[in-house]
């Protein structure tokens, strides 16, 4: 039950009103995949969930509910639940990239020779891949490249299970082409339960990025928050951490202000300040003392800001952009230094005006 005031799935109520149905597909059935899946089943879509693990996907059919990565929320019937690509890409209208970031690449190469030639293809994945360094969109175009008018990102404050419970969301959808960004913005316009409001945007680089980096810096929010360092620290760490990110969106073609939207200070503030995000935990837990193994293994789930924050110092050294807090945090998820190390470290850093570090007057 969405809590604006309608039942879930409440198709025939939906076809009534003349809403039309889309095929689509969502690659990826965790927590993310399934947000999206419910989101688009409430705007009588027909929405075909692929899980890479038929056992999975056999206990999403059998239970109408993901009880792995999102329990609670029954799977309305307009989602089909398959491991089977190909069926997933039948006569689809869109595809979802719901992955985590490690498996966007060889999950792109699979859906390749399947990829209706009109559909569009959304990366709603957060992160970089490591080695190459590359965005979501990079790798994609990398893999199927005819489909760079067809592409989009999608970013923002976006916690699955508030999503999942239908309490207001906001996001952005960003493409190279503007018709494809008010496309997909149509898709998600929700009419019967409007709970999820998309804005398009025309910069894709910064969409991502915020996105992205915004992972790394809730980790070591975490890590403050677990010291009892309170706000100040935490507001210092988030607002340096903008700094760091726009530093280096801007050396890679983004538009400063992209990072006062949505994706950038709006999942800031999302992610930094809530119980709810993997990342957030992953920093609170090394902030008690706890080996990182050990904090994901309890977790259970992604959290994409481990790996971005290596991608994070490799991309620094190669746009020469300063990025202390990323390289702080490499530190402390790799190198063995203590979380009231890498703060100390931090404070003692030589004095500098803030806008100073970069030559740029955003930075
Ligand atoms: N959960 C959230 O609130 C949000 C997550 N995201 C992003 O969505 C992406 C996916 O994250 P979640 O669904 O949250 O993670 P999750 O940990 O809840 O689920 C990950 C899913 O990906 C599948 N998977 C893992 N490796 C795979 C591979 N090689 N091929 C195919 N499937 C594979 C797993 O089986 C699982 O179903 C991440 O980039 C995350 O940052 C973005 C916005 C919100
Ligand atoms: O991206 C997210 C919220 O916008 C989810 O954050 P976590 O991956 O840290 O849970």
């Amino acid at each position: 039950m969405s809590l604006i005031g309608m039942e879930r799935g409440d198709l025939a109520s939906l076809v009534d009103r003349g809403v039309a149905q889309r095929r689509l597909a969502i690659l990826g059935a965790g927590s993310w995949g399934t947000a999206l899946a419910l989101i688009l089943a409430d705007n009588a879509h027909r929405v075909c969930l692929w899980a890479r693990n038929p056992e999975h996907a056999e206990a999403l059919r059998r239970e109408r509910e993901n009880r792995r990565y999102l329990p609670g929320f029954p799977l309305p019937l307009n989602i089909e639940i398959t491991s089977c690509l190909e069926e997933a890409l039948t006569e689809t209208e869109g595809v979802i990239f719901a992955v985590p970031s490690d498996a966007v690449r060889s999950v792109a190469e699979s859906i390749r020779p399947l990829l209706p030639p009109s559909a569009f293809v959304l990366s709603a994945t957060k992160g970089l891949e490591e080695g190459t360094g590359f965005r979501m969109s990079q790798v994609l175009m990398e893999v199927i490249p005819q489909v760079e008018k067809r592409l989009a990102v999608l970013s923002g404050p976006n916690l699955a299970v508030e999503m999942a419970r239908g309490v207001p969301t906001a996001t952005v959808v960003a493409a190279f082409y503007e018709e494809t960004a008010r496309h997909i913005q149509q898709v998600f316009a929700q009419q019967a339960v409007p709970t999820f409001r998309v804005y398009t945007s025309a910069d894709v680089v910064g969409v991502e990025l915020g996105g992205a980096v915004k992972n790394a810096i809730a980790i070591g929010i975490g890590v403050c928050d677990a010291l009892g360092y309170g706000d100040n620290a935490r507001a210092a760490f988030m607002t340096r951490g903008l700094m760091e990110t726009i530093r280096l969106g801007r050396a890679q073609g983004a538009k400063a202000e992209t990072f006062s939207g949505l994706s950038g200070v709006g999942d800031l503030i999302a992610t930094a300040h809530s119980r709810l995000s993997r990342n957030y935990r992953v920093g609170y837990g090394i902030g008690q003392g706890k080996a990182l193994e050990e904090v994901l293994r309890e977790i259970g789930q992604v959290a994409e800001g481990v790996p971005t924050t290596r991608v994070l110092c490799d991309l620094a050294r190669r746009y020469g952009v300063e990025m202390p807090l990323s390289q702080a945090l490499h530190r402390l998820l790799f190198e063995g230094f203590s979380p009231e190390e890498i703060i100390r470290n931090l404070m003692l850093r030589p004095l500098k005006s803030e806008g100073a570090s970069c030559g740029l007057e955003t930075c």
